[in-house]
């Protein structure tokens, strides 16, 4: 059986420390899970994670064979997967409580003060989780986070009760990070912890070293309205996006309920409810550059230990390369993207599906599960696309078998700070060259005609 090259590749290498404090990466297949690594700067963590799953090791050489084949180093990131991974998966845990209060009658309370709240709440929320569980393991000072939210408004005199919700959620999550396979803090978090764990993420990216990036909560709106949002983690090295890491807490069991309205999910929920051991919905789907490889493990359910591979399984790329046959997706949003300039082009070749209109970067995990082939994005002219709206998508299609550059085919350079420059037209994500070849003549054809 194909197992998690992620799964494989960490119980083949188990990190080991060495009487002078150096890590090896000892071959060690029924390892006991404590990983042990250094960081650059004390102090040094001891990482407390689950026993792996003995029957990974069957194919750890086949794994890392194809992985040395495809990329010199990957494994240089596994630490990094790992707990990006159980970070994203704990951030999905948060944001489905406050998704789910958010919608609840009884939160009408939170919606009448401020519509914008509950999804702010969770915005900060997870930045703060995710920020401080990347810095316990990595080290806080050669951390450097690349995020949405700034600590801004969160810090005035009137958002005081903002702040002491984001507390309480962020002390509530972290609580449950051993049933994630992470440590969480001895004790709960202050104000100015969490604080400090928002602003730290501040770093404004660039061509050279090694950052994070993080969209807490993408596709606010689809978030405030029950339906589609996605928590995007990426690793950025030298300008290239090494890591992708994508949560899809909503994502149905069935990918044909992708285009239903959001109150139809939740009617199909109710009537067809999951069995204990099956999947409902949303998952956790990452990718490491260079491994030709993407996978996605469900969410865990309330009351289980996430025990790897938690499930996973390898997401590929749909085969689907006749555009009669192939699906398309777009923002939901028309201020976001230009759909009568997307619906000239499925015209002009010959894209028979309607589109599928979906919330967020789950439109990046829909064509890498191969639920669509195409990803169109043509926003206004002047808007800038920021790199962490697009990181992690990016590495998961792509590994997943998939294509995504701008709208000329060139690849969307994530090296030139926040934001996607040089970004032309815009963006194009496939499932493999001949649709992708096509959509750009397409694009060539009716662009100087178009309002774009
Ligand atoms: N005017 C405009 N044009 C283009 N893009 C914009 C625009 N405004 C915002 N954004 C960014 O789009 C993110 C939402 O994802 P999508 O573009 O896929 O749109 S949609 O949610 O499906 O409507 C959204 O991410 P979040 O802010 O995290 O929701 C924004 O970063
Ligand atoms: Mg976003």
């Amino acid at each position: 059986m194909d197992m998690p090259l992620y799964c494989s590749s960490l119980a083949a290498r188990v990190p080991h420390v060495s009487g002078d404090g150096r890590v090896s990466n000892k071959l060690t297949s029924n390892h006991v899970g404590s990983l042990f690594f250094q960081h650059q700067n004390p102090p040094k963590q001891i990482l407390s994670l689950p026993k792996f799953d003995q029957s990974c090791s069957s194919s750890i050489m086949e794994d890392q064979k194809s992985l040395s084949v495809a990329s010199p180093e990957p494994e240089k990131y596994y630490q990094e997967l790992d707990v990006a991974v159980r970070a994203v998966q704990m951030a999905c845990s948060l944001c489905q409580r406050v998704q789910d209060s958010l919608i609840s009658k009884s939160n009408d309370q939170i919606k009448s003060k401020d519509d914008n709240s509950p999804v702010t709440v969770a915005d900060w929320s997870v930045q703060a989780t995710v920020s401080w569980l990347l810095s316990e393991y990595f080290g806080r000072k050669n951390l450097s986070i690349v995020a949405e939210e700034d600590v801004q408004k969160l810090s005035r005199a009137d958002a005081s009760e903002l702040l002491v919700a984001v507390v309480n959620i962020v002390n509530e999550c972290l609580a449950e990070a051993p049933r994630f396979g992470l440590k969480g803090p001895d004790k709960d978090l202050g104000t100015s912890e969490v604080l400090e764990a928002i602003s730290h993420c501040n770093s404004s990216g660039g061509p050279t070293g090694r950052f994070w990036t993080l969209d807490p909560v993408d596709g606010t709106l689809g978030f405030v309205r029950g339906d589609q949002y996605a928590i995007a983690l990426a690793l950025i090295e030298d300008g290239e996006v090494v890591l992708g890491v994508l949560g899809c807490p909503n994502y149905p069991m069935r990918k044909e309920w992708l285009s239903y309205h959001h109150r139809y999910h939740r009617i199909i929920t109710k009537l067809t409810p999951p069995t204990s051991e099956s999947w409902d919905k949303g998952f956790v789907t990452y990718a490491m550059k260079g491994s030709g490889k993407a996978w996605m493990q469900p969410l865990l359910q309330s009351n289980k230990k996430l025990v790897w591979p938690n499930s996973a399984r390898p997401v590929r790329v749909s085969s689907i390369d006749d555009p009669g046959l192939a699906t398309f997706c777009e923002p939901v949003e028309r201020a976001n993207s230009s759909h009568s300039f997307t619906a000239g082009l499925a015209h002009t070749m010959g894209l028979r599906k309607q589109p599928l209109r979906v919330y967020s970067m789950v439109k990046y995990a829909a064509i890498a599960r191969g639920d669509a082939e195409i990803f169109m994005k043509f926003a206004r002219a002047g808007y800038k696309e920021k790199i962490w709206d697009h990181a992690a998508g990016v590495v998961i299609i792509q590994e997943a078998g998939g294509m995504v550059t701008d709208a000329r085919g060139n690849p969307l350079d994530f090296s030139k700070g926040i934001y996607l420059e040089g970004l032309d037209r815009g963006v194009i994500a496939s499932a493999g060259p001949k649709l992708h070849d096509k959509i750009i003549s397409a694009v060539d054809a009716s662009w100087d005609s178009s309002s774009l």
